[in-house]
């Protein structure tokens, strides 16, 4: 039998010895300070947070080594203010944040941490897992990431390539300077028969090419210490559940912290959690599966499918305000959209899962770059994916689930900024606009009264048969 790969995860370690001053505070000062290092919380305790990037406009500037320098004369209240942010930013020092982080997150202009980031880090620094929702957007990815590189050997479980290729990225961003092993699974990675000699502190992947790596090639998860699934509801989709499974299996040390973040946590999935979860701490930041209040809402009937050409080509003809992400349900349709689109003399790119990883790394990147103006996308890129400052997103085709809606219209409104996001609907949608539009509602938006009175449905996905999207088709001549 082949042995199994049992170095993973022996990279940088923590120089104990070196540091033990600095560990004796930061021991003391958690048990001191930390509401969340006792038994204070179980799962079904709520930590409940409330508005989000409030203080984002703060009067505070930070040097290249994170001090924080007085600029000018403050008011009282900018000096509340200040103290506020001196406050917070003690906070991640006090859970043993060492001066590269604080220094690599002050360089990317992050002041203070989100409310989820305020909950989350001490509750898995102190080794509890967590049950996080917080809406998209609000800052859930270095909530995770940054305990994990302070306690390492930890494994990030993303439901799509692109998300988990960010969420690499992200965690390179934030050790910068210094010698940590992040490691993205590639395919190739997945391959590999050389995981013993791998260093690798954090793994981010993908359920099926982790699954692979340890069915196949006998990855040793044995070591790890942290299991982070991140857009957890998705990863307990049907699809996902043997490979998450398997990867539960795997990670088998006793001493496992597992954690869950999503923007939108069903009861069931909730349920789900709490047969492979240990005593976790549960933090909802607002209200549980809402959309972001920072996306305006609108719902606009087209009657068919022919309607939708029409009407996009409309709103792209009044104001056409880039960089826009147009929705499609399948890539098939993605294709059709794109083709119509390019006549238009519309720098427009598509994505979907038929393309070749570079060919969705190109549109992701050029998409980042403002080289492409519109995006047509499946939900592939529909969770997770940060890209900034998206002004609108164009759901043409109808969202399959609320779930979706969410997450689809949470690409735009991110990190305190505005957002708008239009939802085209026709006659065979209706009778699905109520979940939505209650969505709406409860993230302040106004829905037409009918709506909200539509009968409820039993059926929770809808994805249905829809004419292709041609000109030609249409009726139309070219
Ligand atoms: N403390 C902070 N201060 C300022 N910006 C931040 C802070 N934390 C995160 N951000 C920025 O906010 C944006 C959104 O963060 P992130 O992608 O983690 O959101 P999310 O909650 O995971 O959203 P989603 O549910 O869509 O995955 C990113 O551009 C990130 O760089």
């Amino acid at each position: 039998m082949e042995r199994a790969a049992s170095i993973l995860f022996s990279g940088v370690r923590l120089d104990r010895k070196k540091f033990a001053a600095d560990i004796a505070i930061f021991r003391q000062e958690m048990r001191r300070q930390s509401p969340f290092n006792s038994s204070n919380f179980s799962l079904d305790e709520a930590v409940d947070g409330f508005s989000l990037f409030g203080k984002s406009e703060s009067v505070v500037s930070s040097s290249s080594d994170g001090k924080m320098k007085k600029k000018k004369k403050l008011s009282a209240k900018e000096i509340e203010e200040r103290k506020q942010i001196e406050r917070q930013i003690e906070v991640l020092n006090l859970y043993g944040c060492k001066s590269f982080l604080l220094r690599n997150l002050a360089e990317r202009g992050f002041k203070e941490p989100t409310p989820i980031q305020r909950q989350a880090i001490p509750v898995l620094l102190s080794g509890r897992e967590c049950f996080a929702c917080a809406p998209t957007g609000s800052g859930k990815t270095l909530a995770f990431l940054l305990p994990l590189i302070m306690k390492l050997k930890a494994i990030i479980l993303c439901p799509t390539r692109e998300l988990a290729a960010q969420t690499t990225r992200e965690c390179k961003k934030l050790v910068k300077g210094k010698k940590f092993y992040i490691k993205l699974m590639t395919k190739e990675l997945s391959r590999s028969n050389n995981f013993e000699k791998m260093h690798c502190d954090i793994l981010v992947s993908t359920p099926l090419r982790l699954d692979y790596a340890i069915e196949k090639k006998k990855l040793d998860l044995s070591r790890v210490e942290f299991l982070i699934l991140d857009e957890s509801d998705k990863l307990f989709e049907l699809g996902f559940v043997e490979q998450i499974d398997s990867v539960v299996k795997a990670c088998s040390n006793p001493s496992i912290v597992r954690s869950l973040f999503s923007a939108t946590l069903p009861d069931s999935v909730e349920e789900l959690a709490r047969s492979i979860m240990h005593d976790a701490v549960r933090i909802i930041i607002g209200r549980k599966n809402s959309a972001s209040t920072l996306v305006k809402q609108s719902l606009v009937f087209t009657g068919t499918e022919k309607g939708k050409l029409i009407a996009l080509r409309q709103n792209f003809s009044e104001s056409l305000n880039p960089p826009i992400l147009v929705f499609v349900q399948s890539k098939e349709r993605a294709k059709e959209l794109y083709k119509e689109l390019v006549f238009d003399n519309i720098k427009a790119d598509v994505i979907h899962a038929d393309l070749n990883q570079f060919q969705r790394e190109a549109a992701v990147d050029n998409f980042r770059a403002g080289t492409t103006w519109v995006l047509i996308a499946t939900d592939v890129v529909a969770r997770g994916m940060d890209f900034k400052g998206v002004n609108c997103v164009i759901n043409y085709d109808f969202p399959e689930s609320a779930a979706a809606y969410i997450h689809r219209i949470g690409r735009s409104g991110r990190a305190g900024r505005k957002g708008e996001a239009i939802t085209l609907y026709t006659e065979e949608d209706v009778p699905f606009l109520r979940n939505v539009a209650n969505v709406m509602v409860a993230s302040g938006c106004e829905v037409p009264k009918w709506i909200l009175s539509l009968p409820k449905l039993r059926q929770k996905k809808h994805r249905p048969q829809r004419d292709s999207i041609s000109t030609l088709s249409n009726g139309q001549e070219e």
